[in-house]
Protein backbone atom coordinates (compact mmCIF):
# COMPACT_ATOMS: atom_id res chain seq x y z
CA UNK A 1 0.00 0.00 0.00
CA UNK A 2 1.16 3.49 -0.82
CA UNK A 3 2.42 5.79 1.87
CA UNK A 4 -0.01 8.43 2.77
CA UNK A 5 2.49 12.02 3.51
CA UNK A 6 0.60 14.96 4.25
CA UNK A 7 2.22 17.75 3.06
CA UNK A 8 2.17 21.25 5.07
CA UNK A 9 2.93 24.32 2.88
CA UNK A 10 2.07 28.17 2.96
CA UNK A 11 1.63 27.99 -0.95
CA UNK A 12 1.29 25.70 -3.60
CA UNK A 13 1.27 25.75 -7.34
CA UNK A 14 -1.55 26.15 -9.22
CA UNK A 15 -3.28 27.56 -6.22
CA UNK A 16 -0.75 30.66 -4.62
CA UNK A 17 2.46 31.66 -5.12
CA UNK A 18 5.14 34.07 -4.60
CA UNK A 19 7.95 32.13 -4.74
CA UNK A 20 9.91 28.95 -5.70
CA UNK A 21 8.31 26.98 -2.40
CA UNK A 22 5.18 27.18 -4.43
CA UNK A 23 6.44 25.63 -7.15
CA UNK A 24 8.27 22.56 -5.32
CA UNK A 25 5.14 22.31 -2.70
CA UNK A 26 3.23 21.91 -6.44
CA UNK A 27 4.67 19.58 -8.01
CA UNK A 28 5.41 17.31 -4.96
CA UNK A 29 2.64 14.98 -4.79
CA UNK A 30 2.29 14.10 -8.26
CA UNK A 31 5.98 13.60 -8.34
CA UNK A 32 5.90 10.96 -5.70
CA UNK A 33 3.34 8.79 -6.91
CA UNK A 34 5.42 6.69 -9.27
CA UNK A 35 7.49 6.03 -6.48
CA UNK A 36 4.39 4.37 -3.87
CA UNK A 37 3.66 7.53 -2.06
CA UNK A 38 -0.01 9.39 -2.01
CA UNK A 39 0.81 12.65 -0.59
CA UNK A 40 -1.78 15.40 -0.05
CA UNK A 41 -0.95 19.20 0.00
CA UNK A 42 -2.40 21.56 3.08
CA UNK A 43 -2.31 25.20 2.33
CA UNK A 44 -3.98 28.16 3.96
CA UNK A 45 -7.16 29.17 2.71
CA UNK A 46 -6.57 32.42 1.59
CA UNK A 47 -9.06 34.42 -0.01
CA UNK A 48 -8.48 33.99 -3.70
CA UNK A 49 -7.84 30.41 -2.71
CA UNK A 50 -11.20 30.00 -1.94
CA UNK A 51 -12.70 31.82 -4.73
CA UNK A 52 -10.89 29.38 -6.92
CA UNK A 53 -12.12 26.23 -4.94
CA UNK A 54 -15.44 26.35 -6.79
CA UNK A 55 -18.73 24.75 -5.40
CA UNK A 56 -18.88 22.40 -3.18
CA UNK A 57 -15.65 21.44 -1.27
CA UNK A 58 -16.26 18.40 1.36
CA UNK A 59 -15.44 19.70 4.50
CA UNK A 60 -13.27 16.86 6.13
CA UNK A 61 -12.86 18.13 9.46
CA UNK A 62 -14.44 20.99 11.77
CA UNK A 63 -12.30 22.58 14.76
CA UNK A 64 -15.03 25.01 16.93
CA UNK A 65 -12.32 27.45 17.92
CA UNK A 66 -8.52 27.45 16.40
CA UNK A 67 -6.73 29.98 17.81
CA UNK A 68 -9.55 32.60 17.93
CA UNK A 69 -11.96 31.14 15.53
CA UNK A 70 -13.96 28.34 13.92
CA UNK A 71 -12.14 26.66 11.22
CA UNK A 72 -12.90 23.95 8.94
CA UNK A 73 -10.58 21.63 6.65
CA UNK A 74 -11.98 21.31 2.94
CA UNK A 75 -10.87 18.56 0.95
CA UNK A 76 -11.10 19.51 -3.18
CA UNK A 77 -9.64 17.62 -5.68
CA UNK A 78 -7.21 15.53 -3.03
CA UNK A 79 -6.42 18.68 -1.60
CA UNK A 80 -6.79 20.42 1.79
CA UNK A 81 -7.74 23.75 2.62
CA UNK A 82 -7.74 25.38 5.91
CA UNK A 83 -10.76 27.65 6.18
CA UNK A 84 -10.25 29.83 8.99
CA UNK A 85 -12.20 33.02 7.88
CA UNK A 86 -10.43 34.77 11.09
CA UNK A 87 -6.79 34.14 10.13
CA UNK A 88 -6.78 34.15 6.02
CA UNK A 89 -9.93 35.33 4.67
CA UNK A 90 -8.32 39.08 4.12
CA UNK A 91 -7.51 40.91 0.88
CA UNK A 92 -3.22 41.41 0.55
CA UNK A 93 -0.75 38.96 -0.07
CA UNK A 94 -0.91 35.46 1.79
CA UNK A 95 2.30 37.03 4.46
CA UNK A 96 1.42 40.72 4.33
CA UNK A 97 -0.90 43.41 2.72
CA UNK A 98 -0.70 45.36 -0.67
CA UNK A 99 1.69 47.66 0.56
CA UNK A 100 4.42 44.32 1.73
CA UNK A 101 3.61 45.11 5.65
CA UNK A 102 3.47 41.76 7.13
CA UNK A 103 0.54 40.95 8.66
CA UNK A 104 0.94 41.38 12.23
CA UNK A 105 -0.81 38.18 13.33
CA UNK A 106 1.43 35.92 11.17
CA UNK A 107 2.50 33.87 13.85
CA UNK A 108 -0.92 33.17 15.33
CA UNK A 109 -1.79 32.12 11.53
CA UNK A 110 0.69 30.09 10.92
CA UNK A 111 0.59 28.47 14.89
CA UNK A 112 -2.87 27.55 13.71
CA UNK A 113 -2.43 26.30 10.30
CA UNK A 114 0.54 24.04 11.63
CA UNK A 115 -1.82 22.96 14.99
CA UNK A 116 -4.40 22.03 12.37
CA UNK A 117 -1.88 20.28 10.44
CA UNK A 118 -0.70 18.20 13.04
CA UNK A 119 -4.20 17.13 14.29
CA UNK A 120 -5.34 15.90 10.63
CA UNK A 121 -1.51 13.87 10.39
CA UNK A 122 -2.72 12.73 13.57
CA UNK A 123 -5.73 11.37 12.57
CA UNK A 124 -8.16 13.88 13.68
CA UNK A 125 -10.13 13.84 10.62
CA UNK A 126 -12.23 11.11 10.35
CA UNK A 127 -11.46 9.19 7.28
CA UNK A 128 -7.96 10.78 6.83
CA UNK A 129 -5.10 8.69 7.99
CA UNK A 130 -1.17 9.67 7.41
CA UNK A 131 2.05 7.78 8.12
CA UNK A 132 4.13 10.93 7.76
CA UNK A 133 3.91 14.77 8.18
CA UNK A 134 6.32 16.56 5.21
CA UNK A 135 6.65 20.87 6.40
CA UNK A 136 7.88 23.23 4.23
CA UNK A 137 9.76 26.29 6.12
CA UNK A 138 8.94 28.06 8.70
CA UNK A 139 5.24 28.96 8.19
CA UNK A 140 4.85 24.95 8.47
CA UNK A 141 7.54 24.70 11.06
CA UNK A 142 5.41 24.30 14.37
CA UNK A 143 3.86 21.33 13.40
CA UNK A 144 6.18 18.48 13.82
CA UNK A 145 6.53 20.89 17.36
CA UNK A 146 3.08 20.21 17.87
CA UNK A 147 3.09 16.14 16.77
CA UNK A 148 6.06 15.77 19.33
CA UNK A 149 5.24 18.13 21.79
CA UNK A 150 1.10 17.81 22.11
CA UNK A 151 0.13 14.98 20.13
CA UNK A 152 -3.75 14.83 19.39
CA UNK A 153 -3.48 11.48 20.45
CA UNK A 154 -1.30 11.33 23.34
CA UNK A 155 0.26 7.98 24.17
CA UNK A 156 -0.37 6.84 20.29
CA UNK A 157 3.16 6.40 18.18
CA UNK A 158 4.39 9.44 17.39
CA UNK A 159 3.79 10.46 13.91
CA UNK A 160 6.98 10.85 11.83
CA UNK A 161 7.49 14.13 10.14
CA UNK A 162 10.13 15.88 7.99
CA UNK A 163 11.40 19.38 7.72
CA UNK A 164 12.29 20.87 4.55
CA UNK A 165 14.55 24.33 4.56
CA UNK A 166 13.46 26.54 0.96
CA UNK A 167 15.46 29.46 2.28
CA UNK A 168 17.25 29.91 5.55
CA UNK A 169 17.19 33.26 6.01
CA UNK A 170 12.98 33.49 6.62
CA UNK A 171 12.91 31.73 10.11
CA UNK A 172 10.03 33.34 11.38
CA UNK A 173 11.07 34.77 14.80
CA UNK A 174 8.61 36.06 17.18
CA UNK A 175 8.46 37.60 20.58
CA UNK A 176 8.40 35.04 23.54
CA UNK A 177 5.37 36.21 24.77
CA UNK A 178 3.60 34.40 22.16
CA UNK A 179 4.96 31.41 23.64
CA UNK A 180 1.81 30.94 26.60
CA UNK A 181 -0.56 31.31 23.18
CA UNK A 182 0.63 28.58 21.01
CA UNK A 183 -1.05 25.50 23.24
CA UNK A 184 2.19 23.98 23.84
CA UNK A 185 3.51 22.54 27.34
CA UNK A 186 6.09 24.33 29.45
CA UNK A 187 8.91 21.73 28.09
CA UNK A 188 8.32 22.98 24.82
CA UNK A 189 10.43 26.15 25.89
CA UNK A 190 13.55 24.77 25.67
CA UNK A 191 17.11 24.81 23.88
CA UNK A 192 15.96 21.69 21.95
CA UNK A 193 12.20 23.08 21.32
CA UNK A 194 10.58 26.22 20.08
CA UNK A 195 12.89 28.46 22.27
CA UNK A 196 15.32 30.45 20.12
CA UNK A 197 17.07 33.45 21.60
CA UNK A 198 14.90 34.30 24.00
CA UNK A 199 11.72 34.41 21.61
CA UNK A 200 10.00 31.44 19.42
CA UNK A 201 11.73 30.48 16.44
CA UNK A 202 9.57 28.73 14.56
CA UNK A 203 11.93 27.14 11.54
CA UNK A 204 13.77 26.02 14.65
CA UNK A 205 11.45 24.34 16.23
CA UNK A 206 10.36 22.07 13.07
CA UNK A 207 14.08 21.30 13.13
CA UNK A 208 14.71 20.54 16.39
CA UNK A 209 11.44 18.45 16.22
CA UNK A 210 11.35 16.84 13.00
CA UNK A 211 12.58 12.94 12.40
CA UNK A 212 14.51 14.35 9.26
CA UNK A 213 15.59 17.51 7.66
CA UNK A 214 16.16 18.26 4.22
CA UNK A 215 16.69 21.16 2.22
CA UNK A 216 16.83 21.80 -1.35
CA UNK A 217 20.41 20.94 -2.68
CA UNK A 218 23.44 19.37 -1.31
CA UNK A 219 25.86 21.81 -1.40
CA UNK A 220 23.49 24.28 0.33
CA UNK A 221 22.89 21.47 2.70
CA UNK A 222 26.70 21.84 3.73
CA UNK A 223 26.56 25.39 3.55
CA UNK A 224 24.63 26.28 6.32
CA UNK A 225 26.30 24.37 8.65
CA UNK A 226 28.68 27.82 8.66
CA UNK A 227 27.73 30.60 10.11
CA UNK A 228 27.34 32.51 6.80
CA UNK A 229 24.93 30.78 5.41
CA UNK A 230 23.29 28.95 8.85
CA UNK A 231 22.25 32.49 10.02
CA UNK A 232 22.15 31.35 13.20
CA UNK A 233 20.88 27.82 12.68
CA UNK A 234 24.33 26.52 11.82
CA UNK A 235 24.69 24.60 15.39
CA UNK A 236 21.59 23.41 14.96
CA UNK A 237 22.21 22.15 11.78
CA UNK A 238 25.71 20.30 12.86
CA UNK A 239 23.93 19.14 15.67
CA UNK A 240 21.68 17.36 13.74
CA UNK A 241 24.25 16.66 10.32
CA UNK A 242 23.27 12.75 10.34
CA UNK A 243 19.77 13.80 9.72
CA UNK A 244 20.36 16.24 7.46
CA UNK A 245 19.56 15.31 3.63
CA UNK A 246 20.40 17.76 0.31
CA UNK A 247 17.55 16.40 -2.18
CA UNK A 248 17.89 18.99 -5.33
CA UNK A 249 14.66 20.07 -6.91
CA UNK A 250 12.91 19.09 -10.04
CA UNK A 251 11.10 21.27 -12.39
CA UNK A 252 7.72 20.31 -14.32
CA UNK A 253 9.02 19.88 -17.34
CA UNK A 254 5.26 19.53 -19.10
CA UNK A 255 4.51 23.45 -17.36
CA UNK A 256 8.28 24.70 -18.67
CA UNK A 257 8.45 22.23 -22.28
CA UNK A 258 10.09 25.20 -25.23
CA UNK A 259 8.27 22.44 -27.63
CA UNK A 260 5.05 22.78 -26.39
CA UNK A 261 5.01 25.91 -24.43
CA UNK A 262 1.66 28.01 -25.64
CA UNK A 263 3.76 31.03 -23.78
CA UNK A 264 5.86 31.21 -26.87
CA UNK A 265 5.64 33.03 -30.39
CA UNK A 266 7.23 29.96 -31.88
CA UNK A 267 8.25 26.18 -30.62
CA UNK A 268 11.09 24.67 -30.39
CA UNK A 269 13.56 22.24 -28.94
CA UNK A 270 17.53 21.69 -28.79
CA UNK A 271 17.61 20.19 -32.61
CA UNK A 272 15.62 23.55 -33.93
CA UNK A 273 17.39 26.02 -31.90
CA UNK A 274 17.11 28.41 -34.51
CA UNK A 275 13.44 28.51 -32.97
CA UNK A 276 14.66 30.97 -30.49
CA UNK A 277 15.11 33.51 -32.76
CA UNK A 278 11.61 34.72 -33.32
CA UNK A 279 11.25 34.71 -29.45
CA UNK A 280 14.37 36.73 -28.67
CA UNK A 281 12.72 39.21 -31.42
CA UNK A 282 9.38 39.28 -29.87
CA UNK A 283 11.08 39.85 -26.38
CA UNK A 284 13.02 42.83 -27.87
CA UNK A 285 9.76 44.29 -29.04
CA UNK A 286 8.25 43.88 -25.50
CA UNK A 287 11.02 45.50 -23.72
CA UNK A 288 11.74 48.04 -25.84
CA UNK A 289 15.21 47.03 -27.30
CA UNK A 290 17.35 47.67 -30.00
CA UNK A 291 18.45 44.61 -32.30
CA UNK A 292 22.38 43.69 -32.18
CA UNK A 293 24.94 41.38 -32.34
CA UNK A 294 25.49 40.90 -28.58
CA UNK A 295 23.65 38.67 -26.30
CA UNK A 296 20.64 39.20 -24.79
CA UNK A 297 20.59 38.55 -20.80
CA UNK A 298 17.57 38.10 -19.07
CA UNK A 299 16.92 38.43 -15.01
CA UNK A 300 13.88 36.82 -13.62
CA UNK A 301 13.89 37.61 -9.77
CA UNK A 302 12.83 38.60 -6.85
CA UNK A 303 14.51 41.80 -6.77
CA UNK A 304 16.67 41.24 -3.42
CA UNK A 305 19.84 40.90 -1.42
CA UNK A 306 19.65 36.96 -1.44
CA UNK A 307 19.64 37.63 -5.54
CA UNK A 308 22.58 39.52 -5.52
CA UNK A 309 20.83 42.35 -7.68
CA UNK A 310 22.77 45.05 -5.66
CA UNK A 311 26.09 43.71 -7.34
CA UNK A 312 23.89 43.53 -10.75
CA UNK A 313 23.16 46.70 -10.72
CA UNK A 314 26.68 48.43 -10.51
CA UNK A 315 28.14 45.70 -13.53
CA UNK A 316 25.16 47.06 -15.41
CA UNK A 317 27.15 49.55 -17.20
CA UNK A 318 29.56 47.14 -18.16
CA UNK A 319 27.08 45.07 -19.63
CA UNK A 320 26.48 46.91 -21.80
CA UNK A 321 29.66 48.30 -22.79
CA UNK A 322 30.47 44.65 -23.67
CA UNK A 323 27.48 44.78 -26.54
CA UNK A 324 25.18 43.15 -24.01
CA UNK A 325 21.47 44.35 -23.31
CA UNK A 326 19.29 43.21 -20.16
CA UNK A 327 15.42 42.01 -20.28
CA UNK A 328 14.92 41.94 -16.46
CA UNK A 329 11.64 40.94 -14.88
CA UNK A 330 10.91 41.15 -10.95
CA UNK A 331 9.50 42.95 -7.85
CA UNK A 332 10.66 43.44 -4.29
CA UNK A 333 13.18 46.22 -2.65
CA UNK A 334 11.86 49.77 -3.55
CA UNK A 335 15.81 50.71 -3.87
CA UNK A 336 16.67 48.22 -6.19
CA UNK A 337 13.16 48.77 -8.45
CA UNK A 338 14.10 52.21 -8.61
CA UNK A 339 17.69 51.70 -9.38
CA UNK A 340 16.90 49.48 -12.54
CA UNK A 341 14.59 51.98 -13.49
CA UNK A 342 17.51 54.40 -13.79
CA UNK A 343 19.43 52.01 -15.87
CA UNK A 344 16.97 51.32 -18.00
CA UNK A 345 16.63 54.75 -17.91
CA UNK A 346 21.01 55.71 -18.98
CA UNK A 347 20.49 53.32 -21.79
CA UNK A 348 17.26 53.14 -23.50
CA UNK A 349 17.19 50.33 -26.26
CA UNK A 350 20.02 48.23 -24.16
CA UNK A 351 18.27 47.19 -20.60
CA UNK A 352 14.78 47.06 -20.20
CA UNK A 353 12.79 46.47 -16.87
CA UNK A 354 9.33 45.31 -16.17
CA UNK A 355 8.67 45.49 -12.53
CA UNK A 356 5.66 43.11 -11.67
CA UNK A 357 5.44 39.33 -11.59
CA UNK A 358 4.00 37.61 -14.94
CA UNK A 359 4.18 33.97 -15.23
CA UNK A 360 3.40 33.76 -19.11
CA UNK A 361 6.14 36.85 -19.52
CA UNK A 362 8.87 34.63 -17.72
CA UNK A 363 7.99 31.74 -20.25
CA UNK A 364 9.08 34.11 -22.86
CA UNK A 365 12.21 35.38 -21.92
CA UNK A 366 13.86 32.38 -20.93
CA UNK A 367 12.59 31.21 -24.89
CA UNK A 368 13.98 34.29 -26.01
CA UNK A 369 16.72 35.14 -24.07
CA UNK A 370 20.01 34.27 -24.43
CA UNK A 371 21.75 34.20 -20.95
CA UNK A 372 19.87 34.12 -17.97
CA UNK A 373 21.78 35.93 -14.85
CA UNK A 374 21.29 34.85 -11.12
CA UNK A 375 24.15 36.21 -8.89
CA UNK A 376 22.64 35.56 -5.74
CA UNK A 377 24.61 35.77 -2.63
CA UNK A 378 22.61 32.29 -1.47
CA UNK A 379 20.79 29.78 -3.02
CA UNK A 380 18.61 26.89 -1.71
CA UNK A 381 18.59 25.38 -4.87
CA UNK A 382 17.35 28.21 -7.63
CA UNK A 383 14.87 27.27 -9.96
CA UNK A 384 15.17 29.83 -13.06
CA UNK A 385 18.73 28.41 -13.82
CA UNK A 386 16.65 25.33 -14.66
CA UNK A 387 14.42 26.58 -16.76
CA UNK A 388 16.97 28.64 -18.33
CA UNK A 389 19.06 25.28 -19.10
CA UNK A 390 15.70 23.84 -20.05
CA UNK A 391 15.07 26.19 -22.82
CA UNK A 392 18.67 26.58 -24.40
CA UNK A 393 19.31 30.53 -22.32
CA UNK A 394 22.63 29.68 -20.99
CA UNK A 395 22.91 30.20 -16.98
CA UNK A 396 25.29 32.57 -15.88
CA UNK A 397 25.09 32.05 -11.53
CA UNK A 398 27.08 32.50 -9.03
CA UNK A 399 28.92 29.15 -7.55
CA UNK A 400 26.76 28.47 -4.10
CA UNK A 401 23.90 25.98 -3.31
CA UNK A 402 21.75 24.72 -5.93
CA UNK A 403 23.29 27.03 -8.59
CA UNK A 404 26.53 25.31 -8.12
CA UNK A 405 25.06 21.37 -7.94
CA UNK A 406 23.06 22.10 -11.49
CA UNK A 407 25.17 23.99 -13.81
CA UNK A 408 28.37 22.72 -15.25
CA UNK A 409 30.82 25.78 -16.05
CA UNK A 410 32.21 26.07 -19.30
CA UNK A 411 35.90 25.83 -18.46
CA UNK A 412 38.36 24.38 -20.95
CA UNK A 413 37.75 20.91 -19.92
CA UNK A 414 34.16 21.28 -19.71
CA UNK A 415 34.00 22.75 -23.36
CA UNK A 416 35.97 20.08 -24.44
CA UNK A 417 34.10 17.22 -23.30
CA UNK A 418 30.91 18.80 -24.16
CA UNK A 419 29.78 18.38 -20.44
CA UNK A 420 29.25 22.77 -20.21
CA UNK A 421 25.98 23.79 -19.33
CA UNK A 422 26.36 27.28 -18.21
CA UNK A 423 29.05 29.94 -16.32
CA UNK A 424 29.68 30.20 -12.99
CA UNK A 425 32.15 32.51 -11.21
CA UNK A 426 32.88 32.59 -7.15
CA UNK A 427 32.47 35.50 -5.05
CA UNK A 428 29.74 37.86 -5.12
CA UNK A 429 31.40 41.24 -6.25
CA UNK A 430 30.90 43.59 -8.66
CA UNK A 431 34.92 42.84 -10.40
CA UNK A 432 33.64 39.07 -10.45
CA UNK A 433 30.54 39.62 -11.80
CA UNK A 434 32.22 41.30 -14.52
CA UNK A 435 34.31 38.70 -15.00
CA UNK A 436 31.36 36.18 -15.81
CA UNK A 437 30.09 38.66 -18.14
CA UNK A 438 33.23 38.93 -19.96
CA UNK A 439 33.92 35.07 -20.17
CA UNK A 440 29.84 35.06 -21.43
CA UNK A 441 30.50 37.19 -24.23
CA UNK A 442 33.93 35.46 -25.44
CA UNK A 443 31.57 32.27 -25.50
CA UNK A 444 28.80 34.18 -27.21
CA UNK A 445 31.59 35.00 -29.69
CA UNK A 446 32.52 31.26 -30.27
CA UNK A 447 28.99 30.58 -31.57
CA UNK A 448 29.95 26.69 -31.78
CA UNK A 449 31.00 26.43 -28.26
CA UNK A 450 28.14 28.57 -27.12
CA UNK A 451 25.31 26.28 -29.11
CA UNK A 452 27.46 23.47 -28.11
CA UNK A 453 26.44 24.77 -24.00
CA UNK A 454 23.03 25.44 -24.79
CA UNK A 455 22.30 22.06 -26.25
CA UNK A 456 23.88 20.14 -23.28
CA UNK A 457 21.75 21.97 -20.97
CA UNK A 458 18.81 21.22 -22.49
CA UNK A 459 19.90 17.84 -22.83
CA UNK A 460 19.99 17.76 -19.02
CA UNK A 461 17.25 15.75 -17.19
CA UNK A 462 15.75 17.85 -14.34
CA UNK A 463 12.65 16.25 -13.91
CA UNK A 464 11.11 15.23 -10.44
CA UNK A 465 11.81 11.73 -11.00
CA UNK A 466 14.65 11.44 -9.60
CA UNK A 467 14.29 13.61 -6.66
CA UNK A 468 11.04 12.36 -5.79
CA UNK A 469 12.28 8.99 -5.42
CA UNK A 470 15.01 10.56 -2.81
CA UNK A 471 12.23 11.77 -1.15
CA UNK A 472 10.20 8.62 -1.29
CA UNK A 473 13.14 6.69 0.02
CA UNK A 474 13.65 9.13 2.85
CA UNK A 475 10.28 8.63 3.93
CA UNK A 476 10.83 4.63 3.95
CA UNK A 477 13.74 4.94 5.75
CA UNK A 478 12.07 7.10 8.91
CA UNK A 479 9.52 5.05 8.64
CA UNK A 480 11.38 1.80 8.92
N1 LIG B 1 8.58 38.66 -11.28
C1 LIG B 1 8.35 37.39 -11.54
N2 LIG B 1 7.44 37.03 -12.48
C2 LIG B 1 7.22 35.72 -12.75
N3 LIG B 1 7.82 34.70 -12.12
C3 LIG B 1 8.72 35.01 -11.17
C4 LIG B 1 9.04 36.35 -10.83
N4 LIG B 1 9.97 36.34 -9.86
C5 LIG B 1 10.22 35.06 -9.59
N5 LIG B 1 9.46 34.24 -10.38
C6 LIG B 1 9.38 32.79 -10.35
O1 LIG B 1 9.35 32.41 -8.97
C7 LIG B 1 10.18 31.26 -8.77
C8 LIG B 1 11.37 31.64 -7.92
O2 LIG B 1 12.00 30.49 -7.50
P1 LIG B 1 13.52 30.45 -7.04
O3 LIG B 1 13.82 29.05 -6.76
O4 LIG B 1 14.36 31.09 -8.07
O5 LIG B 1 13.62 31.41 -5.78
P2 LIG B 1 12.91 31.65 -4.34
O6 LIG B 1 13.93 32.44 -3.65
O7 LIG B 1 11.57 32.22 -4.52
O8 LIG B 1 12.71 30.22 -3.68
C9 LIG B 1 13.27 29.55 -2.54
O9 LIG B 1 12.73 28.21 -2.61
C10 LIG B 1 13.04 27.56 -3.84
C11 LIG B 1 12.31 26.23 -3.84
O10 LIG B 1 12.92 25.29 -3.04
C12 LIG B 1 14.53 27.41 -4.02
O11 LIG B 1 14.79 26.90 -5.33
C13 LIG B 1 15.24 28.76 -3.87
O12 LIG B 1 16.64 28.58 -3.90
C14 LIG B 1 14.80 29.43 -2.57
O13 LIG B 1 15.42 30.70 -2.40
C15 LIG B 1 10.55 30.77 -10.15
O14 LIG B 1 9.55 29.90 -10.60
C16 LIG B 1 10.55 32.07 -10.97
O15 LIG B 1 10.37 31.85 -12.34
Amino acid sequence: MSLQVLSVASEAVPWVKTGGLADVAGALPAALAPHGVAMTAMIPGYRDVLGRLGKRPRTAHKWPDLFGGPARLLAKDGMLVLDAPHLFDRPGRPYGDDAGHDWPDNWRRFAAFARAAADVAGGAAKGLRFDLLHAHDWQAGLAPAYLRFAPVRPGAAPVASVMTIHNMAFQGYFPAEIFPQLGLPKQAWAMDGVEYHGGVGLLKAGLESASAITTVSPTYAREIRQPDFGMGLDGLIRSRAAQVHGIVNGIDTAEWDPARDPALVQRFDAASLAGRAANRAALEAEFGLAASEGPLFIVVSRLTWQKGMDVLLEALDHLVWLGGRLALLGTGDAALEAGFHAAAARHPGRIGVRIGYDEALSHRMQAGGDAILVPSRFEPCGLTQLYGLRYGCVPVVARTGGLADTVIDANVAALAIGAATGIQFDGITVPALKGALDRALALWHAPEDWQAVQRAGMAQDFSWHRSAGAYAALYRRILG
